[in-house]
């Protein structure tokens, strides 16, 4: 079956660029990226590219390449699935903040209003594309309300698992050179086969064959949940060691630099941090926790939950250094944020470790001032309100934002930098230090700037995992 009319629902930041490669790659495909927020929709529809809703280096030019081409952003959502032969769902799977599961289980109400709704318009048959990440068995979830609520025996829906992988900042060149392509179906009747050969022929246009990897689906929804939640444990094993070289006089660069030899440990994703953020490590992993309570593994779920406990406590000491070097009081002190966004090279702020500290600061009553290249200052009062921690007024007063980081730093009692953006390695620090207050303290929590050409100019230093530099 090859597959002319695509249809993604969730024009976010998988959706979104998922779709753009796939509309580049495949240009006998409509593909048609639908969603409900209308503003998001008009945002990719921007004529002016800086204006596209997700910032990801190379995406503009791909959506420049096939946008009114082969790939469309709309509010129709129902006309879209009408019209499709394959529906990827691609929306929000946040962690549930209501009810059973509260704190934990992943909140299933968008991708079931996407799985009614397919069925609701439907007329002809669909293979059905789980690309959220999902809790285990979902798609059987989805296959009962697509069976049960349909417009008769008439249609036929199959389902496949095809969880993404890609991380922000890196988003392009994941999908145009993936690890693996994982797609889950039913290997065990013709039309299941049939439906997995179709998705495996769309991304045999530009993957190769050996990197396209079918399973039975429910390895397939497992495996990402998996895959993440090895992740996080590399970042919280590595952050947990920093804490221990900061007392042993080790060096957790050298640490990481060590045993990263090991081919069987491997190099990557061993950088210690102020703690991990991101839209998806804590809620997989809590979703991933509250699955194995449900089936009775509490040493499992105790297991993984630890990881999530090492990140808040990394996250907590870093705010806790700044006061307590800071001669015990930050009130009234300004501190400069350098960096907002969860990593580099995004604008995406979802649990990002630096809302966190501001958090901490602010409960101290610290004056903080932050610059990020890329996050619009809206977002840093949303995600501050979000915590429910003070007033929204309350936050408006203690946080300042800057669009120049020479002004953020000015007058500082102390810099800490939340982000790992290139730039910052760039910056006049003799300037930022003429202008700060002295002591002039920098907090690295990232591990990206020069310690030693710093300590020359005059500041205190702290980098997180580096005993030397201890205060
Ligand atoms: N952000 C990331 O880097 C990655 C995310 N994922 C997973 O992909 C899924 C989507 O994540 P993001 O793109 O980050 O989320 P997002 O929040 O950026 O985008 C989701 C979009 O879906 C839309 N939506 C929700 N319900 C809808 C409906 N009924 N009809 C039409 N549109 C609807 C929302 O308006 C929103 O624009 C999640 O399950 C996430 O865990 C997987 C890999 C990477
Ligand atoms: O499911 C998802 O949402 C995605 O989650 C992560 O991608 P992402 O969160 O975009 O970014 P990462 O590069 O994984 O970084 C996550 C967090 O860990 C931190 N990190 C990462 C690596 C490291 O060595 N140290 C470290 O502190 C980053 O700064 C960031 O805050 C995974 O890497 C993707 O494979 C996955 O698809």
């Amino acid at each position: 079956m090859k597959i002319k009319n695509i249809c993604c629902i969730g024009a976010g930041y998988v959706g979104g660029p998922t779709m753009a490669v796939i509309a580049q790659k495949c240009p006998a495909i409509k593909v048609t990226v639908v969603d409900i927020n209308e503003q998001r929709i008009a945002a990719w529809n921007d004529e002016d590219l800086s204006k596209l809703p997700v910032y990801e280096p190379g995406l503009d030019e791909i959506v420049a390449q096939a946008r009114g081409k082969n790939l469309f952003f709309s509010t129709q959502v129902d006309e879209a699935i009408a019209a499709a032969d394959m529906i990827f769902i691609s929306v929000n799977t946040p962690t549930k903040t209501y009810g059973k599961g509260k704190g934990m289980a992943a909140d299933l109400k968008y991708i079931e209003l996407c799985a009614r709704q397919i069925a609701r318009v439907a007329t002809s048959d669909k293979i059905v594309v789980e690309k959220s990440t999902l809790p285990v068995r979902t798609a059987s979830a989805i296959k009962s309300i697509l069976d049960n609520t349909g417009n008769g025996s008439s249609v036929k829906f199959q389902i496949l698992s095809n969880p993404e992988f890609l991380a922000e900042g890196t988003a392009v060149s994941d999908l145009l050179n993936p690890d693996r392509v994982l797609i889950g179906g039913d290997n065990t009747t013709d039309a299941g086969k049939e439906a997995i050969e179709a998705l495996v022929s769309v991304y045999g246009q530009w993957v190769p064959q050996e990197r396209i990897l079918t399973t039975n689906v429910w390895s397939s929804e497992l495996s990402k949940l998996t895959a993440n939640a090895f992740l996080a444990q590399r970042v919280s094993s590595i952050n947990a060691m920093s804490e221990l070289c900061e007392k042993t006089e080790a060096d957790v660069n050298e640490v990481a630099r060590a045993i990263g030899m090991d081919s069987r440990i491997g190099a990557k994703f061993l950088k210690a941090s102020v703690g991990f953020g991101g839209s998806c490590f804590q809620k997989d992993i809590l979703n991933l926790v509250y699955i194995a309570k449900t089936y009775g593994l509490n040493e499992v779920a105790d297991y993984w939950e630890q990881v999530i406990l090492m990140n808040d406590h990394q996250k907590r000491r870093f705010a806790h250094n700044i006061i307590s070097t800071l001669f015990n009081t930050v009130s009234g002190k300004k501190i400069a944020f350098l960096g907002w966004a969860f990593k580099k090279d995004t604008n995406d702020t979802r649990e990002s470790a630096a809302i966190y500290v501001a958090d901490e600061l602010l409960n101290e009553q610290a004056q903080i001032a932050v610059y990020d290249p890329k996050v619009q200052t809206q977002q840093m009062y949303t995600d501050l309100d979000y915590l429910n921690t003070r007033p929204s007024a309350a936050n408006q007063a203690g946080l300042t934002v800057h669009q120049n980081p020479y002004e953020a730093c000015k007058d500082a009692h102390a810099i800490a930098i939340l982000t790992e953006w290139d730039e910052f390695k760039t910056y006049d620090w003799q300037k930022i230090y003429d202008q700060m207050q002295k002591p002039a303290f920098i907090f690295d929590g990232r591990g990206i700037l020069n310690l030693e050409e710093l300590e020359k100019i005059g500041f205190v230093c702290y980098q997180i995992g580096s005993s030397a530099k201890q205060l």
